[in-house]
């Protein structure tokens, strides 16, 4: 597949104070944001701060009804959806769920073979070379997460939205999708995620949206991740340390304080 250039100062997607809502509820407000080519971003905020509804803007699936979304001519865009959402019961092998979402959409058994080659090969470079045959259902966490991440590439896009990629996957796991997606990066890919984890996720990523209906601070995680942009988003108090340049989050939690159980 042939994609169109793209210089590296013209944004994949900008959106400019955008603003959306679900009925009366307001969810985004006035929100700006770039993509630019190659940009590693992480959307970080609470629990229905608006980061899978930002996704959905930058996907396209949603409309902002106020400000704009404007995308690159030809830009090519996959999403690995949230995988609490999907349905895993869908009688379906890993090879075939690959299959399905690779850019011609000719029926699975006549899928030719440069492109059962191509779904080979992105198995085997995600470490799943082995699992083709399996039945989605009997995928572990991980093993779910990196299938989804082969369904997004073999569309080969310019940019990559994943909705909490590391949600309720172990730390190991949780290492692995981070090396890979930060290979993918070097690589020239563009990725969005969401996260809430700020240890484990946000603070390695290089580049950092922090998001409470609207666009509470943005720049690498050492500005991002600190005390006051902290409590605005989260609306907790927190403090930050340095460890290794990176900055870690300690939950306070003065005011709760957990007795050990009387034997
Ligand atoms: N289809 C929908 N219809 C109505 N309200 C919705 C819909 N989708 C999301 N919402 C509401 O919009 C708000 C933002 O949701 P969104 O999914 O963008 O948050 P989030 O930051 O991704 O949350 P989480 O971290 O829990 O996934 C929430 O209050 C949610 O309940």
């Amino acid at each position: 597949m042939t994609q169109s250039p793209i210089s590296a100062t013209t944004p994949l997607v900008d959106v400019s104070h955008a603003s959306f809502g679900y009925g009366h509820h307001a969810v985004l407000s006035d929100v700006s944001y770039a993509v630019m080519p190659g940009q590693f971003t992480g959307i970080v905020g609470p629990s229905g701060s608006g980061k899978t509804t930002l996704l959905k803007l930058l996907l396209g699936t949603e409309k902002p009804q106020r400000g704009s979304v404007t995308r690159a001519a030809g830009v090519s865009v996959s999403y690995v959806p949230q995988l609490e959402t999907v349905n895993w019961n869908f009688p379906v092998t890993v090879n075939d769920c690959v299959l399905m979402s690779r850019p011609a959409r000719r029926p699975i058994p006549r899928a030719s073979k440069a492109e059962r080659a191509e779904v080979a090969d992105v198995l085997e470079r995600l470490g799943i070379a082995d699992l083709g045959a399996r039945h989605i259902r009997e995928l572990s966490g991980g093993q779910q997460q990196r299938m989804f991440l082969a369904r997004a590439l073999v569309r080969r896009p310019q940019m990559l939205l994943l909705d909490e990629p590391t949600s309720g996957v172990d730390v190991q796991t949780r290492h692995e999708v981070l090396h890979l997606l930060d290979d993918l990066n070097r690589e020239g890919l563009a990725i969005v995620l969401t996260t809430h984890d700020l240890n484990g996720m946000a603070a390695h990523l290089p580049h950092l949206l922090a998001l409470r209906t609207r666009v509470i601070a943005s720049g690498p995680p050492s500005e991002v991740i600190v005390p006051a942009v902290v409590e605005e988003v989260f609306g907790a108090r927190m403090e930050i340390l340095q460890h290794l340049g990176i900055p870690v989050v300690v939950d306070s939690m003065d005011d709760v304080t957990m007795k050990p159980a009387a034997s």
